[in-house]
């Protein structure tokens, strides 16, 4: 059974434009032009695009805050748009720029609130809190004000005040952005648990193709409000022919570096960076560099989700 299911949605905006000194012209803008596709019970789908693809209009009609133009929409059985406090009962968000947290009130009276509001089981939100504190280390942060939080502190909280009511369904909105390494790591863990032991059907939007890379099973590519392409991110990486790329630190500047399956595209004194396919492993090259080249260090870097998406056009046009 589909957990999201969408067949032909459309939304679209009117927004008047300056032509002239005095005149304004009407435009349509299609932020979502047609999209049908469905998602499973437990399936973990990286929802991704350009800026203006049209990504956070899907969210907030499956959230039920926009009603579509034309199509239909269900989310767990709903329809988010004329049902929205039952849709409410059944879905997570978190914004990773937004708190749904009070600002004042420190961590614990804002769970005590989403458990009123939710009217969550007693014995429920227990055992919910009890494991949210434990898995994202929440302990000493209950009695802190939201204000008092850093960043990476207040998106563990606002992870666990969208769990608290067993969602079946959790949106999540760039949730590791901004974050450091550490907790970047601790945020994921938990996410994958929540979509592999509770089954929670999970649709992330971001920019950070790790995130992708540890948690989604798929990822849809958004563009003009239409869905380009739909499938594992091997794939999207394949129809992309995307690089990854390895940064090399020589002990001091010399000639381009040569070992089999990267090629040098950049040179900057002593740091040069090497591209070689994402789907490779880069030990077999790290460890060809450094048994012939002296180092002072390395780095692998990802390709950037904006990259990939550009080669996959690039390819496409290419034919
Ligand atoms: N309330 C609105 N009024 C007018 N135009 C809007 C409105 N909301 C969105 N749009 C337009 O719809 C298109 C899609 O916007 P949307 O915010 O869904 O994109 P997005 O993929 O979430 O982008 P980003 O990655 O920048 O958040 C854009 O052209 C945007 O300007």
């Amino acid at each position: 059974m589909s957990m999201i299911e969408l067949q032909d949605v459309r939304r679209s905006f009117t927004v008047r434009t300056r032509a002239g000194r005095l005149r304004r012209e009407k435009r349509e803008v299609h932020a979502v032009d047609g999209l049908t596709f469905g998602i499973d019970a437990g399936e973990c789908v990286g929802y991704i695009g350009p800026n203006g693809a049209g990504k956070s209009t899907t969210i907030k009609m499956l959230t039920g805050i926009l009603v579509p133009s034309s199509g239909r929409l269900r989310v767990a059985g709903v329809d988010p748009a004329r049902e929205r406090v039952r849709l409410a009962r059944r879905i997570g968000v978190v914004f990773g720029q937004r708190t749904t947290l009070w600002w004042d009130l420190p961590l614990r009276d804002s769970y005590e609130l989403a458990r009123r509001i939710y009217r969550i089981p007693e014995a429920r939100y227990r055992a919910n809190l009890d494991r949210c504190v434990e898995l994202l280390d929440l302990g000493g942060l209950l009695d802190t004000p939201v204000r008092q939080l850093s960043l990476g502190q207040r998106m563990r909280g606002d992870l666990a005040a969208a769990l608290l009511h067993d969602p079946q369904v959790l949106y999540l909105d760039e949730p590791t952005i901004g974050l450091d390494v550490v907790s970047k790591a601790r945020v994921r863990e938990f996410l994958r648990e929540v979509n592999t032991e509770r089954r929670t059907t999970v649709l992330l939007t971001t920019h950070d193709l790790v995130d992708i890379e540890q948690l989604c099973g798929r990822v849809m590519v958004i563009d003009h409000g239409r869905v380009v392409y739909d499938g594992s991110l091997d794939g999207l990486h394949a129809a992309g022919r995307s690089e990854r790329t390895l940064v090399v630190d020589l002990a001091e500047a010399g000639p381009a570096i040569e070992v089999a399956g990267a090629r040098v595209v950049r040179v900057e004194g002593p740091r040069q960076w090497l591209a070689f396919p994402a789907r490779t492993s880069a030990a077999p090259i790290v460890a060809a560099v450094a048994d012939r080249y002296p180092l002072a260090d390395l780095s692998v870097r990802e390709p950037a989700i904006e990259d990939v998406i550009a080669r996959m056009y690039a390819k496409v046009a290419i034919g």
